[in-house]
């Protein structure tokens, strides 16, 4: 499966357009890094290609086709603030729970303990539950991984456990992930393919 964003360009309200004509692709297997200056819009282009926003021009396709708008979404989405992905109102297991259900290997190798899906979101540390968000991304229908910033927040160790079992997933699932982060010695190390976003020719108003 191939995911392309063709010509995109997305402004916010009437603000100058954060970006216009820009290509994006990404193979399913393929682990790509995105790195570019602060506030060119690495975000936001990947809350384009999951889905999350529609672009105000060109389109996002998987194989040539817009994704389906009903069911599971194949390009799933981690971001930096896991609080903001969860419901308040929802114990651990019933978020873990609300698409697939993972396995005890999966959460052995994401290191969520077995206690902690009897907690609430406010009872766990902010990477605890970006875990739990990871899980909750891998099910059996995603294709592509779009982890933004997904491990800012972790101690190194962490960090480097939790690359270990989404590349272990990812390779096993043939998963395409697109890496955003400042780290550029995270994605020198995770990534096959970089691609380096110059922010200031890509801007335009109008
Ligand atoms: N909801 C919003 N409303 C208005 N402007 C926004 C909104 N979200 C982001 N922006 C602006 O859009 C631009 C791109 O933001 P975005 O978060 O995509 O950049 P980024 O490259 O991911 O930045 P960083 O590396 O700092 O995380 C920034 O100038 C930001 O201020």
């Amino acid at each position: 499966m191939l995911l392309e964003g063709k010509n995109l360009g997305f402004r916010y309200g009437r603000d100058a357009w954060i970006f216009r004509g820009m290509d994006i692709a990404l193979k399913q297997g393929e682990v790509v890094g995105l790195v570019g200056p602060s506030g060119c819009g690495k975000t936001t282009l990947g809350r384009l290609i999951a889905g999350y926003e529609l672009p105000h021009e060109g389109s996002v396709q998987l194989n040539g086709s817009p994704p389906a708008k009903k069911g599971f979404h194949p390009v799933q989405l981690v971001f930096q603030h896991p609080e903001k992905a969860v419901n308040p109102r929802w114990p651990m297991h019933r978020m873990l729970n609300e698409g697939w259900q993972p396995d005890a290997d999966l959460l052995r190798s994401l290191g969520i303990e077995k206690e902690w899906l009897q907690r609430w979101p406010n009872e766990l540390s902010g990477g605890e539950l970006q875990r739990f968000c990871i899980a909750r991304a891998l099910g059996p229908e995603t294709r592509f991984l779009i982890a933004d910033e997904m491990t800012t927040m972790l101690d190194a160790i962490t960090q480097a456990q939790i690359w270990h079992a989404v590349l272990d997933i990812a390779k096993e699932r043939n998963l395409g992930v697109l890496v955003i982060s400042h780290e550029r010695k995270l994605i020198q190390r995770l990534c096959s393919r970089v691609i380096e976003w110059n922010g200031e020719t890509e801007r335009s108003t109008g």
